[in-house]
């Protein structure tokens, strides 16, 4: 027996003794899909256009060096991280990771034969694919309008790039098994103080109707609609906020909300919000992010807010409702190690929840005994969870806290 056993075993007693079957909850933790971004280990670059600049009101800040300088470099890199990983991955791309093959082709033509190499990688890694579709770092996308221009040829141009998009996804899923979320987020916004805050999103409105007017099969693809308290150069407006896209996929039904942890007031919190959802019945995409002060997409750490995303998702037995993926780039530190940290804490944070007696948690409180839920809740911090954790990792044949010492 491993020494990590030989721990595990120790943890497992000590676990069921508060009536947590920790072999169950490696289980769980194994199938539980983590959609983690392909961007962090380029910086966003994509492979569209080598002398690509981000635009969109995001910014990956940082100089390390070891930003890729080719596919061939870039596969290598996102294949170290990916071994790093432990659990059910899928890899979450955005659309200028395509392959034109040659091709003169711009965004609003971009089809499956653009991302037959991601399947097949996709297959060989035996994990699934998510899609973004690319609303910014284009030409068309210069003006700081998309979906919400109104100048017809441009938005034209997006709610094209849009439908495209959904096919892709329509095909990952298909040819992957699994089903593909195409999260769409677009930077529109205003920098100063708006009159008229109604027409971009009556704009907006309609080009979500156009995109997503095509019926997609559920089991291929899903689509999610991620919104911004503001970004750079908006910061006085987005017309893509938290309360229009809620309200859009309320009463349309066509798409899911995606909540991104950096996305919010600084105080607010988004794993607080998911109850609301789930009570109407309805999925969430999340990208675990951590934002400090704003939306700098920090690496995921394995803070509170990240522990208590996945508390609430395990608390109401919503993983197969609440899809977890990641967002974050951060290209002042190994873009490899950021990436695998940053997915690696998602994934601890859902075995700390995972751990916890929440039948138990939840008896005392409708017991209304307060103090003793504050008490319990407190000392389930001191349980053994590394030793769990470690032992998943040997299970996953992924290196456990040792990966540490062969990081240069
Ligand atoms: C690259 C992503 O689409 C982007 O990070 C988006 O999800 C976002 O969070 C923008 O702030
Ligand atoms: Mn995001």
């Amino acid at each position: 027996m491993s020494q990590t056993e030989k721990n595990y075993q120790a943890a497992r007693e000590l676990y069921a003794s508060i009536g947590v079957d920790t072999d169950k909850a490696l289980e769980t933790l194994k199938k539980t899909p983590i959609s983690v971004h392909c961007w962090q280990i380029d910086d966003l670059q994509g492979f569209e256009n080598p002398d690509a600049v981000l635009t969109g009101g995001i910014a990956a800040t940082g100089n390390a060096p070891g930003k890729p300088e080719s596919r061939e470099e870039y596969m290598a890199n996102l294949n170290q991280a990916l071994d790093l990983i432990p659990g059910a991955t899928k890899l979450a791309l955005h659309a200028i990771y395509l392959d034109k093959h040659g091709k003169d082709i711009d965004r609003d033509e971009i089809g499956p034969e653009e991302f037959s190499e991601w399947v097949d990688f996709a297959k060989s890694r035996n994990i699934g694919l998510d899609f973004n579709p690319t609303y910014f770092s284009h030409p068309m996308s210069d003006s700081g309008y998309t979906l919400t221009s109104r100048d017809e040829s441009v938005r034209e141009f997006w709610i094209n790039h849009g439908k495209c998009c959904r096919r892709i996804g329509e095909y990952f899923g298909k040819e992957l098994g699994q089903v593909c979320i195409t999260n769409h987020w677009i930077g529109d916004g205003n920098k100063d103080y708006t009159i008229d805050k109604l027409t971009p999103r009556l704009i907006l409105k309609d080009s979500l109707d156009q995109i997503f007017a095509e019926p997609i099969d559920p089991r291929y693809n899903i689509d999610s609609v991620e919104s911004k308290v503001f970004g750079l150069g908006s910061e006085s407006y987005v017309p893509g906020s938290h309360e229009f896209y809620t309200n859009y996929a309320l009463t349309k039904k066509n798409c899911i909300v995606c909540m991104d942890a950096g996305h919010f007031h600084p105080t607010e919190s988004i794993a607080a919000k998911f109850s609301s959802y789930l009570a109407f019945g309805q999925e969430l995409m999340l990208h675990v992010s951590r934002p400090v002060r704003w939306d700098s997409d920090h690496v995921v750490m394995l803070d509170d807010e990240t522990k208590a995303i996945m508390e609430e998702i395990v608390r109401y037995d919503a993983l197969d409702r609440i899809h977890i993926g990641t967002d974050y780039f951060d290209a002042s530190i190994n873009r490899i190690a950021a990436t695998a940290i940053g997915a690696r804490n998602a994934r601890k944070a859902l075995l700390l929840a995972l751990l916890q007696p929440t039948e138990e948690l939840i008896q005392i409180e409708r017991e209304g005994n307060l103090t003793k839920r504050l008490a319990y809740y407190e000392e389930l911090k001191a349980m053994p969870f590394g030793l769990v954790w470690e032992m998943f990792c040997e299970m996953e044949n992924v290196p456990g806290r040792t990966w540490i010492s062969e990081l240069k």
